[in-house]
């Protein structure tokens, strides 16, 4: 295939809806992308290869110029802080990060522990609030933290509640949005600019005509 944009696209329950969105900017992925066990995906009639990935190693790939462009939370863009061009707000994926608890329960007064997934992201809006605490980095079920007295607090994803809810913690403070962003390798935007552009204008329009035809960017 020549001229290939290679795309990282992150497994688990972003690829559905950024496969919708592809889809709606008219680009033909057959059926099988979507339980497929590949890890690298052809589609040669659009000149496109997949790459599945880890959604946290997304902004690796693209960093590193293996894969031309991806798609990324915001919550990940923030927490790598990788050398990669965000072009694009595809609205999927919407949820928000906070910082949650259980009710009642004051942080300690020396070096509260927070338990999370995002280290950085955590680390950064506790110093930004002047206070000192100590991380403890988890890889999922981060709610189970202050229940079983890990934690003082998490900084974890809160989309609808539930997980929340249904185990006892309360949200404390919001900290950002969270949205999946396409992302770009410098080198590419400049080497494959024509197609780079062409997926995000036609990315961008899939957006837009979902909101009713207001311009995105
Ligand atoms: N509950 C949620 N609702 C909506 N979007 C979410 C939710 N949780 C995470 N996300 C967004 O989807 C992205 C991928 O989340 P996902 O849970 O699939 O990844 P992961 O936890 O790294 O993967 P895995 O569960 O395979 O370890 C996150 O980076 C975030 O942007
Ligand atoms: O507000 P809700 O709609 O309940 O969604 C929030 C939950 O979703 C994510 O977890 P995920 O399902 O990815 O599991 P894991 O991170 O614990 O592996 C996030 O880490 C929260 O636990």
């Amino acid at each position: 295939m020549n001229n290939v944009l290679t795309i990282a696209m992150p497994k688990g329950r972003i690829f559905e809806e950024a496969a919708e969105l592809l889809r709606e900017a008219g680009y033909k992925l057959p059926p099988e992308l979507d339980d497929s066990r590949k890890l690298i995906l052809d589609i040669p009639e659009e000149n496109l290869r997949f790459f599945l990935a880890k959604p946290m190693d997304v902004s690796t790939y693209v960093e590193h110029g293996v894969a031309d462009a991806g798609i990324a939370g915001k919550d990940v863009l923030l927490e790598e802080e990788r050398d990669v061009y965000e072009v694009l707000d595809l609205q999927i994926s919407s949820c928000y990060l906070a910082v949650a608890g259980l009710p009642d329960h004051p942080m300690s007064d020396v070096a509260p522990r927070i338990a999370t997934k995002y280290p950085n992201i955590a680390s950064s809006y506790f110093r930004e609030q002047g206070e000192q605490v100590e991380i403890i980095k988890l890889n999922g079920s981060i709610e189970l933290a202050p229940m079983i007295g890990l934690a003082d607090r998490i900084v974890d994803i809160v989309s609808t509640g539930r997980t929340l809810k249904e185990n006892g913690l309360i949200e404390y403070e919001q900290i950002c949005d969270v949205t999946s962003r396409l992302i770009v390798n410098p080198v590419s935007y400049r080497m494959k600019d024509l197609q780079i552009d062409e997926l995000a204008e036609r990315l961008s329009k899939a957006v837009s005509s979902r909101q009713g035809g207001k311009t995105v960017g």
